[in-house]
């Protein structure tokens, strides 16, 4: 497990366009290491904020956005083309903007896809893509992502990892469908934790005083069943991005002062 880092931003503008400026870094020096990156985005407010303001950022045409694989951490299971779903609000704030190669924008199935009403089997077929990304050098069933963003819900969910329910204790498969969420749409698929923990660096994003329990929840000792954001950690970093509102309930003493 990796210490939590904790970055406190003014504001949510602020801390969507200072994330969206360490992402294209990030991205383009492993592209640079490695010749590829990976991200693994998420959906919510501050996902899609941090991705609106990576669309309007100068930076962004650094990236070499053909050698870029894009997963996601959770899907809502609902019809392709449906508003609620986290890769058309991804492609509306992003990718529709920006020359990402289809091949490798790998969006979970949707309910009207192969697998119909199946979500169980659909998640499953998201393990077996991410399986054959994974390479001999990853060391197990998914790949190490170089980044993979959450953003943290005011319940502590992330992805769709739900406090006490089911998927919030796996251990051993990668991908579940999520039954029963108690945010809608009830019917999900999401990574789980062990998954998560495969990726070399993971971000959690919070902005809005509606999170400021979660954080300290979170950051505050308690369990991944009782509190999932507690337990999403990366290989070599886990870093949380507030901003000030979010981060009103923590110890002063736990991160540097705010940026202006
Ligand atoms: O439903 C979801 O919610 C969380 C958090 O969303 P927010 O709007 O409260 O920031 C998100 O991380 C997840 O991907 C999404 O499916």
């Amino acid at each position: 497990m990796t210490t939590p880092q904790v970055v406190v931003h003014r504001d949510k503008e602020l801390m969507a366009q200072a994330t969206a400026a360490r992402l294209i870094t990030k991205i383009v020096d492993a592209q640079a290491a490695r010749g590829t990156a990976s991200v693994v985005l998420t959906g919510g407010r501050n996902g899609n904020g941090l991705l609106a303001a990576l669309a309007t950022a100068p930076a962004r045409d650094a990236i070499d956005w053909h050698r870029l694989d894009l997963w996601w951490g959770d899907e809502r299971y609902v019809p392709a083309d449906d508003p609620e779903r986290n890769h058309t609000q991804a492609r509306e704030a992003l990718l529709d903007s920006v020359p990402v190669d289809p091949a490798r924008v790998h969006a979970m199935p949707a309910s009207d896809g192969p697998y119909g009403a199946d979500v169980d089997a659909a998640a499953a077929a998201y393990a077996a893509e991410l399986a054959r990304a994974a390479g001999p050098e990853d060391h197990g069933p998914v790949p190490r992502f170089d980044v993979l963003m959450l953003g943290v819900g005011p319940d502590t969910h992330v992805a769709s990892l739900f406090p006490e329910h089911p998927a919030a204790r796996e251990t051993d498969r990668t991908v579940v469908g999520v039954h029963g969420a108690p945010k809608p749409p009830p019917t999900r698929i999401s990574l789980t934790l062990p998954a998560i923990r495969a990726a070399r660096e993971v971000w959690l994003l919070a902005a809005g005083e509606d999170k400021a329990g979660a954080v300290s929840i979170a950051l505050g000792g308690a369990g991944g069943v009782q509190a999932p954001a507690a337990e999403a950690y990366g290989r070599s970093r886990t870093l949380w991005l507030l901003d000030r509102a979010a981060a009103a309930k923590l110890p002063s003493g736990m991160y540097p002062p705010a940026s202006s």
